[in-house]
């Protein structure tokens, strides 16, 4: 049973006592943490929640690990130069790798850091996904003979073809590829329906074709770079076509095989973002709409790599849709629980699982604008100085529906959310808010179930019959949900500016809800007032000087160092 593990790196040495060997116990050193966690990926040991401070690690033993253990064996592994060279990731969004101009600019930008060994993640060149999408569509209805000219195919293959021909690159994979998503669309003409299974095979054409052209102009410009299908390399995703979940078995193994191919021949890594290989099936899977965020800090915590770079075309998450208020400005520091809160609640910008394995892992998340790098973006981290913020972002999700179920029993039953709640499980439908009474519960459904699918009438419907057996129900369609995110501690004076700025529009809150979490408040208004409310929201907490208004009144009333009081913001 005894064993001693040795790993060394960076100056930082770890040991597992041969009495404890469900715990391991290690000498500090700089970077200890990045390389221990390394060295457990790498070694495919799970490590339990740590104690860091303490010095001690619990150690989840898989059995390949206690089989070692057994042998009484001693595992050195030198980490040098492993822990240390890839150094971060870098995720570039469609419309950073949108033209061949484009991707010469993102190259110049990363060779521009040459002290960073960076893990490079593409999306697929601008609108493709949704193009791939469309043709997949049409192919199902236009007939075998004239699949070959979906307008849609031929926008995609033109902007490959000239990039190609731009960048001044060989390109035969892509025409490879090409044929083969030809061959593909014709085959969904011939079958006349298009599953979701074959939806994300359609759509990962897009990924496996900028991360191709990318590398090889890399290697063009005399970089050293390698192309990696995240199907091939340890995404091992659940089953869910069209939004699957990562797998805890991917981090091993992406650390695994990202670290040992850099070992035996270093090259940047060009890895596709978005898509995966289910467990069960084998087949290609996407992790939904803009989930090359998430294959970014899944490999930032699978490499335990010191920093996760998100590269939009925007400067930062800005303080509102910049589509929505012309106004909407960067926020320079986000907690991942902010962040994470903000991309459920619907902000384009940032997929709403991504937070997740920085979170976990304690990567730091740096959002930059790829046409304007001198902006110093956002960052997203544990924590962050809470005293002086009070609002932070204002997000708006529109089309949602609202549920108003009033029990039909008397009060002081017991069982009654419970019920609502299994007919939505047993429905498969989530909820976003609920805000409730001992006999009354008003709730909103997301109708898009996290980009996936729309919740079609039927669904509803038969909800509402479900539901009408223990409760009066009113469905309430057309309904937007207005999120506050920012400090709820501060929720009084938040409320207050919100509903007089409310109240002046003539606007009507339908429903309220304040999350545990925290960080979120949420309103509901009809969707035909939605975006005006957001502007005049933000107007009246980013724009208006409403921070000034809001120290004279304390000044007014003797008490201007109330951290209520506090500059907005970071
Ligand atoms: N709060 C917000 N902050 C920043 N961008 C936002 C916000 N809400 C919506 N967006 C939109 O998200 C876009 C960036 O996200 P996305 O299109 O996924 O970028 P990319 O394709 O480059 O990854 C921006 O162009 C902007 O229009
Ligand atoms: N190409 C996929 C994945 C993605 O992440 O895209 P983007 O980074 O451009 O949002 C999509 O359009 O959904």
């Amino acid at each position: 049973m005894a064993t001693s593990i040795q790993l060394r790196a960076n100056g930082c040495c770890a040991g597992m006592s041969k009495d404890c060997p469900s715990s391991l116990g290690f000498s500090s050193g700089r970077g200890s943490k990045v390389v221990l966690r390394t060295a457990f990926r790498f070694a495919g040991v799970k490590v339990g929640s740590t104690n860091w401070k303490r010095r001690v690690v619990p150690v989840c033993c898989d059995r390949t690990v206690c089989r070692s253990m057994e042998k009484d064996e001693t595992v050195t592994q030198d980490l040098e130069g492993i822990a240390s060279e890839l150094s971060i990731v870098m995720k570039f969004g469609g419309s950073s790798v949108a033209t061949a101009d484009r991707m010469r600019e993102v190259a110049e930008l990363i060779l521009s850091f040459p002290e960073e060994k960076p893990v490079i993640v593409l999306s697929a060149m601008g609108k493709t996904t949704n193009n791939l999408l469309l043709a997949g569509e049409s192919a199902v209805s236009c007939g075998v003979s004239n699949a070959s000219d979906i307008a849609e195919l031929n926008s995609v293959k033109q902007l490959h073809l000239k990039t190609i021909n731009e960048l001044g690159i060989d390109g035969s994979s892509i025409f490879c590829l090409l044929d083969e998503l030809e061959q593909l669309l014709k085959g969904i003409a011939m079958m006349k329906e298009l599953t979701p299974r074959t939806t994300d095979y359609l759509v990962s054409f897009g990924e496996c074709m900028s991360t191709r052209i990318f590398a090889e102009y890399l290697r063009k410009l005399g970089v050293k770079a390698r192309q990696y299908d995240a199907f091939d390399i340890g995404f091992i995703t659940s089953d869910d076509f069209t939004n699957a979940d990562i797998l805890e078995a991917t981090y091993p193994a992406l650390a695994k095989k990202l670290h040992s191919d850099w070992i035996v021949d270093p090259a940047i890594p060009v890895v596709t973002g978005f898509i995966g290989k289910g467990w069960k099936s084998c087949a290609v899977t996407t992790l939904g709409r803009g989930g090359s965020d998430l294959t970014a800090t899944t490999i930032g915590k699978a490499l335990g790599l010191r920093e996760i770079q998100v590269w939009k075309d925007v400067d930062g998450v800005l303080t509102c849709d910049p589509n929505i208020c012309s106004n909407a400005r960067p926020i320079p520091c986000l907690t991942f629980e902010e962040a994470a809160e903000l991309a459920y609640f619907g902000s384009q910008v940032l997929h709403p699982q991504s937070m997740r394995p920085a979170r976990e892992s304690d990567v730091p998340v740096r959002v930059k604008n790829s046409y304007n790098p001198k902006a110093p973006g956002t960052l997203i981290t544990k924590e962050r100085d809470m005293s002086k913020a009070l609002l932070t972002s204002i997000v708006l999700k529109s089309n949602i529906t609202m549920l108003d179920i009033v029990s039909t029993r008397m009060l002081g039953q017991y069982g009654f959310l419970a019920k609502v709640f299994s007919i939505f499980e047993d429905l498969g439908i989530s909820v976003d808010s609920v805000a409730t009474s001992e006999v009354s519960v008003s709730l909103t459904l997301d109708p898009s179930k996290l980009w996936s699918r729309e919740l079609i009438q039927q669904e509803l419907d038969h909800v509402v019959e479900e539901l009408e057996k223990i409760a009066v129900v009113h469905l309430l369609q057309h309904r937007s949900i207005i999120s506050l995110i920012g400090n709820v501690q501060k929720s009084s004076l938040i409320l207050e500016k919100a509903f007089n700025v409310l109240h002046k529009n003539g606007v009507n809150v339908q429903m309220i809800s304040q999350g545990a979490s925290k960080v979120n408040i949420s309103l509901v208004v009809n969707d035909s007032e939605a975006k005006q409310c957001v502007r005049a929201l933000h107007a009246a907490f980013f724009e208006n000087g409403f921070m000034d208004e809001a120290r004279e009144v304390v000044v007014q009333n003797g008490s201007a160092k109330s951290p209520l009081f506090a500059a907005n913001g970071a």
